[in-house]
């Protein structure tokens, strides 16, 4: 028997108030990504992928739709219900890297530790090996911010959303603030922790030479989501 996909979605539908009235931004949209896989999203802007992102990492609630992530129908939960499933399901990595100015990396993957209530010894050991598993050497793991470039920095953010474990990796066009080379080196690596960490990952671009490192390319228009690019 194949494992259930730690992300679904069935048929969503997503509208946000506009004027008097209701805009779609997802309209009927179905999605499931298995364990391992990577897919990307492209599409114009203002076509819902954002939103789509949202609605799977549980930040929105659909009008309508299934949306379940790790097993779990997220219908029914409530608020902290869903932070605590985002806390130990979910990894997000935005498109600037969004650190605390004052941390080293390995103090921004601490941060999460603290926010778990674990071990601080045991944390700094995880967020070493796995600093250094996305291309960190032992100097740039006890820099700042500042002293990193913004490759490095991007392969920061990326380590602290797989800090605890997620099974779901959401990804918000993460190489829009590198250039040519440094942004396919980041995809590369995001190929590659998708396979390493089994995460089933969802990532939203706008740069088309980035999708041959996808195992699928899906397009949304207007809100709803077709195979192809
Ligand atoms: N909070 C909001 N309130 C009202 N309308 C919104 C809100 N957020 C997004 N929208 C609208 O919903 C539609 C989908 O937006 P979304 O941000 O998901 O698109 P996108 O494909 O991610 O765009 P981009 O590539 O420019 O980031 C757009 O028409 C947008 O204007």
């Amino acid at each position: 028997m194949t494992d259930p996909a730690p992300l679904l979605l069935e048929s969503v539908e997503l509208t946000y108030p506009d004027g008097g009235r209701r805009l779609t931004a997802l309209d009927g949209v179905s999605l499931a990504v298995a364990a391992g896989e990577l897919v990307a999203v492209a599409g114009p802007s203002g076509s819902g992928k954002s939103s789509l992102l949202a609605v799977a990492a549980t930040l929105l609630r659909p009008d309508s739709g299934r949306v379940v992530v790790a097993g779990r129908d997220t219908a029914g939960l409530g608020g902290r219900d869903r932070a605590r499933l985002r806390r130990e399901h979910v990894g997000i990595v935005f498109q600037q890297a969004n650190l605390l100015a004052s941390l080293t990396a390995v103090e921004q993957l601490l941060a999460v530790e603290h926010l778990r209530g674990g071990s601080v010894r045991e944390g700094r050991r995880r967020a070493e090996e796995l600093l250094e598993s996305v291309g960190l050497g032992a100097d740039q793991r006890h820099r700042r911010p500042h002293q990193l470039s913004g490759g490095e920095r991007q392969r920061v953010n990326i380590a602290r959303a797989l800090y605890g474990g997620p099974s779901v990796l959401l990804v918000d066009e993460p190489t829009s603030a590198l250039d040519r080379e440094r942004g396919e080196r980041v995809m590369r690596l995001l190929a590659s922790v998708t396979r390493r960490h089994r995460t089933a990952t969802v990532l939203v671009t706008h740069d088309r030479p980035l999708l041959d490192h996808a195992d699928r390319v899906l397009t949304m228009t207007d809100g709803r989501l077709g195979e192809g690019s």
